[in-house]
């Protein structure tokens, strides 16, 4: 394999996005759009901090790159279209498994229909996945953090500390395929949040770090205080029961679990209910908002008690981790 021959085996055999003018092949990809507003992000996954060679196969290390990126723009509320992928490679990978973490990454573009429009591949230490994504969004309807007010129903979807157990459960040879699958391959929130365009007004991020950080990044940008009760916060069953000293700090700060928190008023709460249903996204109430007298805060409300919920999931370029 050199670098050339590996882009001619990864380049697409067709694109699906009819605003695509020029993809793979040029010095640079191109695709025109008029109408609506574009949104762009990008993620990172790292050997060895992200996933290892003993946790992940190569074809999940792809999808859940992807997964990640794509979760960003449902957290934006936008329509994927685009993704670009930057590989760092080391020696002793070979090119039947980089060709694994890209059918990872097809997998999940197929199913929204995206088109893989260029990358960039160089050697290195470690195997480095970076993917851009772009996604649409009708004109001044992307969904910001900074949109929750004093009033809203704070929600979450689908089910927290999955992805953290998942881990475990690999790590420990605890079989149960379903959290392993969380994972591995999660599934972003993409159509939930698509279905919500109508909104007047949803605030939206997705729960890549844990809901500990997400929902303080809420607060914080919107200047509001965001209450939460612990015993609505939606986790698996068998969370307490194969973890039952770490589950609650997994719940809150494992991170990697890309379902989203939100807030909306009360008035346009039952549409939010009405998008999961259709969606067939499972979506709790898990507190509310409330005015803020200072930059913004969240509690945490358990078992009758109040506590500051301080940011406490995932975070790079610390000294020390667990
Ligand atoms: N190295 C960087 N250079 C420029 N912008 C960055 C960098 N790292 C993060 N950002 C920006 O900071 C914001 C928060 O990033 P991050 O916490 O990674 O978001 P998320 O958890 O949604 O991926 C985003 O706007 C992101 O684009
Ligand atoms: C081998 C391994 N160790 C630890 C973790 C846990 N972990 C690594 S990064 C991370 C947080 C999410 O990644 P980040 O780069 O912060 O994504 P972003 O917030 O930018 O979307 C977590 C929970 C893991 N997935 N795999
Ligand atoms: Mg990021
Ligand atoms: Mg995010
Ligand atoms: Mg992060």
């Amino acid at each position: 394999m050199d670098e050339f021959s590996f882009i001619d085996s990864i380049q697409p055999a067709a694109y699906s996005q009819s605003s695509l003018i020029k993809g793979v092949s040029d010095d640079a990809a191109v695709f025109r759009q008029s109408s609506e507003d574009i949104v762009t992000a990008v993620d990172t996954m790292v050997e060895d901090v992200h996933f290892s060679r003993d946790t992940m196969e190569p074809y999940h290390v792809g999808y859940r790159a992807l997964a990640a990126n794509l979760s960003d723009l449902a957290a934006m509320g936008s329509t994927p279209a685009f993704y670009l992928v930057s590989l760092v490679v080391p020696s002793g990978w070979s090119q039947e498994e980089l060709l694994e973490v890209y059918r990872g990454m097809r997998t999940l573009a197929n199913e929204y229909h995206i088109d893989l429009i260029g990358g960039d591949t160089v050697s290195g230490k470690q195997l480095c996945v970076s993917i851009t994504v772009f996604g649409y969004v009708l004109k001044n309807k992307a969904r910001y953090r900074s949109a929750a007010r004093s009033g809203d129903i704070i929600f979450a979807t689908g089910t927290l500390g999955d992805a953290r157990a998942g881990l475990e459960c690999i790590r420990k040879g605890v079989n149960d395929p379903y959290l392993i699958k969380r994972h591995r391959t999660p599934d972003p929130r993409v159509d939930f949040a698509k279905s919500l365009t109508h909104l007047s007004r949803v605030a939206l991020n997705d729960v890549s770090d844990g809901i500990a950080n997400e929902a303080n990044e809420i607060a914080e940008a919107s200047s509001a205080e965001l209450h939460l009760n612990f015993e609505q916060i939606p986790y698996s069953p068998q969370l307490p029961e194969l973890f039952p000293s770490h589950y609650e700090d997994w719940v809150l700060s494992g991170g990697e679990d890309f379902e989203l928190i939100g807030t909306v008023s009360e008035k346009e709460w039952p549409h939010v209910v009405e998008a999961a249903k259709q969606t067939g996204t499972p979506l709790v109430d898990i507190g509310r908002v409330k005015e803020s007298d200072k930059n913004g805060a969240v509690y945490l409300y358990k078992e009758g008690k109040r506590s500051i919920l301080n940011k406490s999931g995932y975070t790079h370029l610390q000294e020390e981790r667990d």
